[in-house]
């Protein structure tokens, strides 16, 4: 009987068989996604000791203007590198941050852990004064297929030892505005590592990625940041996002470059939830205080 009753089900089920893309959709129901959590509150002067998970910060320096909070970052930070011509940017920018104090002791006081690079853009002078400090340098001129910040994120995932990397942040600064094949070569490396956490900073916004494997939370840090964001789908076309604490919600919204993305949208909740079938860049404006 049961043997009967089975196969008169195995056959029923021939004629009702679910699409590929249903299967997805249930398999996606049927297993509960890991909740990613994200909070800007490395922009606050003291992280809040309850911040979940809590996280270990890196400082990446590129070859660009430091923003203002440039200091805050450098001290919330456990190791800090510059990419080749960033090393300049710390030696000639920081002691702008303290007019008060004198040039030198400043720069002694912001020296960089590493420095790594193809070496083309670092003046000699920068260089030997932050060797002549110890500052450990990583000469990779042999390398023309991966930019400077490529070469950076390398080395703190393979290289940076006595570093907590369970939930490290990669926090790079100088990284948009300016040259836009430098823009666009550093979206590439947030994409290209994606299991990392790397934020891309200027003094207007921050941009990192929301990838697919997770249900995201992102807690505004309102004191500090929006309430303009967007969300684009850069890679590949989302064939549903959803959204909540957003003025213009997604609901199962498809986007695609070249079609609809979500620019000059606007955060009205100090929780923003999204899910969506493809990996998301995330950005939001910094407010200038
Ligand atoms: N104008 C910019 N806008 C955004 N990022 C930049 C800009 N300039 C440099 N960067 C970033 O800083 C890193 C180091 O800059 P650097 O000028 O040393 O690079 P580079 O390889 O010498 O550049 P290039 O030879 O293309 O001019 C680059 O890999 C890039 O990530
Ligand atoms: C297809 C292709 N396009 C551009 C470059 C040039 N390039 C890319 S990263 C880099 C190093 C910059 O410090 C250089 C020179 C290349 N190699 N391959």
């Amino acid at each position: 009987m049961l043997r009967l009753q089975s196969i008169i089900l195995a056959k029923a089920k021939q004629f009702t068989v679910p699409s590929p893309s249903s299967l997805r959709l249930v398999k996606k129901r049927m297993i509960a996604m890991d909740l990613m959590h994200h909070s800007s509150c490395f922009l606050l002067p003291t992280i809040p000791l309850q911040r979940r998970p809590s996280l270990t910060y890196a400082l990446l320096v590129l070859n660009q203007n430091l923003p203002r909070f440039t200091p805050l970052l450098w001290n919330h930070a456990q190791l800090r590198l510059c990419a080749d011509g960033g090393a300049n940017r710390l030696y000639d920018e920081m002691p702008l941050f303290f007019p008060q104090e004198d040039a030198s002791d400043v720069r002694r006081r912001y020296k960089p852990d590493v420095i790594k690079g193809d070496m083309d853009s670092i003046r000699r002078d920068v260089l030997e004064f932050y060797a002549s400090l110890g500052t450990e340098t990583v000469d990779k001129a042999h390398d023309q297929d991966t930019t400077d910040l490529h070469k950076c994120v390398t080395y703190i995932r393979d290289s940076a030892s006595g570093l907590d990397k369970s939930n490290l942040c990669v926090l790079v600064v100088g990284a948009l505005g300016g040259r836009f094949d430098h823009e666009m070569g550093n979206l590439n490396v947030i994409c290209r590592f994606s299991s990392m956490r790397i934020v891309l900073l200027s003094n207007d916004s921050l941009i990192h990625l929301l990838p697919r494997t997770y249900c995201h939370e992102i807690h505004i840090q309102t004191s500090v940041e929006g309430p303009h964001c967007g969300l684009i789908p850069i890679g590949t076309p989302s064939k549903g996002s959803t959204t909540t604490g957003l003025q213009w919600d997604l609901n199962n919204t498809a986007m695609e470059f070249g079609g609809l993305v979500s620019t000059s949208n606007i955060v009205k909740e100090e929780k923003v939830t999204v899910q969506s079938d493809c990996d998301l860049l995330w950005t939001i404006s910094i407010k200038n205080l």
